[in-house]
């Protein structure tokens, strides 16, 4: 791909699609550039880490780039539009990966006719794994919908979905990972408390996941019917389940994707301000 891709924001989410994106032939190292608020370190280390190109003059960054990647916190949407907005041309492709925020908010705020697109990855990315989901505004054509899909597929799979379901999948894809971890960890606690070598004990979990994964994805049964068969009348697996369920698990589960997918559209209420 010919384009130039601008990083505006270099935090751990833009950390992880450079990895991704600098590790594929999709783009180049030379074609990404990156910038930030203020932390001339963190840029310095981007740079080294992939050889990309950085900057601390946004404005150049802005003007000499055909994608615009914003890759700020929701909380500086604001400040970012209303810099970017004096500086844009037609030819520019604004990226969203802000949690909540709309890619109407971003049209309004920036008045102009540039393609406005939402992209939700995950940070798998890093090694190309994403699960990406991605939403376009008003103003993008499918020509640019699907340049955004191919330079995303450098860091993994990616799904085009209706905006209105972007909260769900931020819950579902872009936090998801997050709460697979959190459960890791209680598994490695686990581990610890029953004195296990955690260099068996790792790999022996690692596998397990990514049997489950691959088992998910090529398997013809339900997920239900998967753990029935695993699930022997009076076995170990059926104590687990049990206890699970005293422990309400599914319950805690979903109120937790429903809490995130709450705290996506507050973002909203909260910045579109
Ligand atoms: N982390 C994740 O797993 C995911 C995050 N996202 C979204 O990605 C976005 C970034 O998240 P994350 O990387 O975790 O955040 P970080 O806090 O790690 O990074 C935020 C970055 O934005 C920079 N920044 C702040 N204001 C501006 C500005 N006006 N112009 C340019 N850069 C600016 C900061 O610079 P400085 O350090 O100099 O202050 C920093 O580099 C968020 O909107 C989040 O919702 C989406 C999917 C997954
Ligand atoms: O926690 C967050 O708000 C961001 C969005 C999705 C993953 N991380």
């Amino acid at each position: 791909m010919k384009k130039s891709v601008a990083f505006l924001g270099a935090g751990s989410m833009a950390e992880a699609i450079i990895a991704g994106m600098t590790s594929n032939q999709i783009v180049s190292a030379q074609q990404i550039i990156a910038t930030n608020h203020s932390n001339k370190s963190r840029l310095l280390e981007l740079e080294e880490k992939y050889q990309i190109k950085t900057s601390q003059d946004r404005k150049k960054v802005i003007e000499q780039s055909d994608v615009l990647i914003l890759a700020m916190k929701p909380k500086d949407i604001k400040v970012a539009t209303a810099e970017l907005k004096p500086l844009l041309t037609d030819d520019k492709i604004i990226v969203s990966l802000l949690a909540g925020i709309s890619t109407s908010f971003i049209e309004q705020q920036l008045g102009t006719k540039n393609p406005v697109i939402r992209v939700m990855p995950n940070t798998s990315a890093m090694i190309g794994e994403s699960a990406t989901t991605i939403a376009a505004g008003t103003h993008a054509n499918t020509e640019q919908i699907n340049l955004i899909e191919e330079l995303m597929t450098a860091i993994g799979t990616t799904t085009v979905i209706n905006e209105e379901d972007m909260d769900a999948f931020t819950a579902l894809a872009g936090s998801g990972p997050a709460f697979y971890y959190y459960m890791v960890e209680a598994i490695e606690q686990f581990a610890d408390e029953k004195g296990l070598d955690q260099e068996i004990a790792k790999p022996l979990m690692v596998q397990t996941i990514k049997g489950v994964a691959k088992m998910l994805d090529v398997s013809e049964d339900s997920p239900q019917t998967l753990r029935e068969k695993i699930t022997s009348p009076g076995g170990t697996t059926e104590a687990g389940v049990q206890t699970l369920a005293d422990h309400h698990f599914q319950q805690a589960i979903k109120a937790c994707l429903n809490q995130t997918t709450e705290r996506s559209k507050e973002l909203r209420k909260l910045f579109e301000k």
